[in-house]
């Protein structure tokens, strides 16, 4: 079992860029549209698997509460057949905690990462990528949740094997 980093991981700015590893960050425009045409990425939100399952399209609305900082993350998900976005609908600071899957599928601590987004960015996880559950940094925040839901099991768990400790910056 991968031990992931003790200490504290300083939340970074979400940016496009810093994200590209583990999915996307797209700006919502003022109606919420957000450009997901991706040409080559015609899988986005379902991969091949997944589709011998026909999908539904799952949307949900999501009232994503406060973590208080600094925060202990316990457990990280994956949803190893969809992608998941999350548009915003209210303006909130999302804290972002995510880590690609290492060779056993575990998440692999050498690329944890802790982010803290911005009002109207909307955040996408690549299908596979190991993330905690949606929190924002101060106020709740309302967002519309977007993935494919099929006959296979959509959501793995895997508790860290020493909590991770994320925190503002000083
Ligand atoms: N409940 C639920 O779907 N939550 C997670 O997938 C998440 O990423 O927040
Ligand atoms: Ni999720």
């Amino acid at each position: 079992m991968p031990v992931l980093e003790a200490g504290a991981h300083v939340l970074r700015p979400l940016t496009a860029d810093a994200f590209r590893p583990f999915g996307q960050v797209l700006v919502a425009d003022a109606t919420y549209t957000v450009n997901l045409g991706h040409a080559d990425r015609t899988d986005l939100l379902a991969s091949l698997a997944h589709r011998e399952t026909a999908p539904q399209l799952c949307l949900s609305h999501f009232d994503v509460r406060p973590m208080a900082l600094p925060a202990t993350i316990t457990e990280l998900e994956a949803h190893p057949y969809t992608a998941q976005v999350f548009l915003p609908i209210t303006e909130s600071r999302p804290v972002v905690v995510v880590a690609l899957a290492g060779p056993d599928g575990r998440p692999d601590p050498e690329t944890l990462a802790a982010f803290l987004g911005a009002p109207g960015q909307a955040i996408l996880y690549d299908a596979g990528v190991w993330h905690a559950g949606l929190t924002t940094a101060s106020d709740p925040g309302h967002f519309l949740m977007a993935m494919w839901r099929g006959s296979r099991p959509d959501t793995l768990v895997e508790p860290l094997s020493r909590p991770l400790v994320v925190d503002l910056a000083g």
